[in-house]
């Protein structure tokens, strides 16, 4: 068995099993936030049609060269368009169509004019100042021309994304299959949410930040009981969820104890173990198992180690198994604002807050960097990777730092 490897060998390592488990194909107006699987070829321009941006008159740009403030040139109103009708009838010279915004222009027209700089007169207009060729004139195709790529696997769909679908008349669209990713927690001293407190005991937490993180990574969440201490019920609950589920992600029972049993238990489902202890803190106990090509991922208990972890080790993973293409956290440099006493024996992530100041993000650590503060998690937008071996970090050095999804922070 691996064990002590650097979190970037275990990422590797995971990655054989990270790819996409299907393609579906579903309403537009359900894919907010999901990952396409094909690529939009645009099937006709955007807009489709010449259209006018304003309300006013689509005439010839030519017919207004010689237009002054004592000098208007006049043209005959022969037709009025709106938007979605057609024009019945083509400008010619001397002519003018009044329009509204959106609507077809005419054909002949290459300018129009706003209808508060003319003057009506019968079934005239008067025009006091000349317009180029092309002035306010929206061309077929000005956003997007057709047989454009507008959007690629692996994108996430955005509201724009979206819109531009519908824009190209798309009903459905083919995305990949959100994997279903079971999450429970492993501890006899757990104590659900509704539970009377107990002296001793804790509640749950964990079960109920990492449902949330799977979420925002763009997993399906199967949050699930947790398992006492126990190397057979922990076994026989990564048998069910590797039945029921893509992937298994667990918090707890990781580490030395004596009754930290999720090594033995992956053992016990026959579960291959693919490593165990990542070079990093928090979180340094995790585990990893595969079984036909299914993964357990076994976090630390603590929680803000699982937190960490999952963000580091879990969240990439599941990106791609989501079809996401692209590097999971921004890298920044940072300079610290604070001091950080702490010698890192161990490549540490440290939790920070960054500001944005004067062209540099600026950070200080977040709070308690224990591994079982949650706290500092509230305020944490960063966090800062400080190399294994590296002293403590005074004001001014320099640091890389990671930066959080949306979300994570307050
Ligand atoms: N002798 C040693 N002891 C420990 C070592 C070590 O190397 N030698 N490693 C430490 C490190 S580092 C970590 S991290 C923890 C990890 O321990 P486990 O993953 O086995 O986690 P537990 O012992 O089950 O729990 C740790 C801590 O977190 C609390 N917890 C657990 N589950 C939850 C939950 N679902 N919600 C909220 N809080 C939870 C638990 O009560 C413990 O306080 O091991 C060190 N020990
Ligand atoms: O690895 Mo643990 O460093 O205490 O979270």
């Amino acid at each position: 068995m691996l064990q002590s490897i650097p979190l970037e060998k275990a990422l590797q390592i995971l990655h054989e099993f990270s790819a996409p488990r299907g393609i579906e194909e579903i309403a537009v107006a359900e894919a907010f936030g999901r990952i396409l699987a094909e690529d939009i070829i645009a099937g006709f321009p955007l807009p489709p049609f010449n259209r006018s941006p304003l309300d006013g008159y689509a005439l010839m740009a030519e017919d207004t060269f010689s237009a002054a403030k004592d000098n208007p040139v006049r043209l005959k109103l022969t037709q009025t368009v709106y938007a979605g009708e057609l024009p019945s009838a083509p400008v010619i010279k001397g002519e003018t169509t009044a329009i509204t915004t959106g609507a077809p222009l005419p054909s002949g027209t290459n300018a129009i004019i706003k209808f508060e700089d003319i003057k009506k007169d019968g079934d005239y207009i008067l025009i006091f100042s000349p317009l180029k060729p092309g002035d306010n004139f929206v061309p077929a195709g000005e956003d997007v021309v057709e047989g454009e790529k507008i959007l690629v696997i692996g994108e996430k769909i955005t509201p724009a994304s979206l819109g531009l679908l519908v824009s190209l008349g798309r009903g459905t669209v083919k995305v990949f299959r959100k994997p279903r990713i079971a999450v429970f927690s492993c501890g006899d001293e757990l104590l659900d949410i509704g539970q009377p407190r107990q002296t001793g005991k804790i509640y749950n937490s964990n079960l109920y930040a990492i449902t949330a993180q799977i979420t925002e990574a763009g997993g399906l969440a199967v949050p699930i009981k947790s398992v006492p201490d126990d190397k057979n019920k922990i076994a026989s609950a990564l048998n069910q969820a590797l039945q029921e589920n893509d992937l298994v992600i667990t918090t707890g029972g990781v580490s030395v104890g004596e009754k930290d049993y999720v090594k033995e238990a992956i053992k016990i489902s026959n579960i291959n173990t693919l490593f165990w202890k990542v070079g990093m803190k928090p979180g340094t106990p995790a585990v990893c198992g595969e079984r036909d090509g299914q993964l357990v991922i076994g976090l630390s208990g603590n929680p803000a180690a699982s937190m960490i972890t999952f963000v580091l080790l879990a969240r990439p993973i599941i990106q791609s198994i989501c079809g996401k293409k692209g590097e999971n956290l921004p890298e920044v440099k940072a300079v610290m604002d604070v001091p950080f006493k702490k010698k890192s024996g161990q490549r540490r992530f440290m939790r920070a807050v960054l500001t944005w100041k004067d062209g540099i993000y600026h950070a200080a650590p977040a709070g308690i960097q224990s591994p079982g503060a949650l706290k500092s998690m509230l305020q944490c937008n960063a966090l800062i990777d400080i190399p294994k071996g590296h002293g403590p970090l005074d004001i001014g050095d320099e640091v890389k730092a990671l930066l959080l999804p949306e979300g994570y922070c307050m």
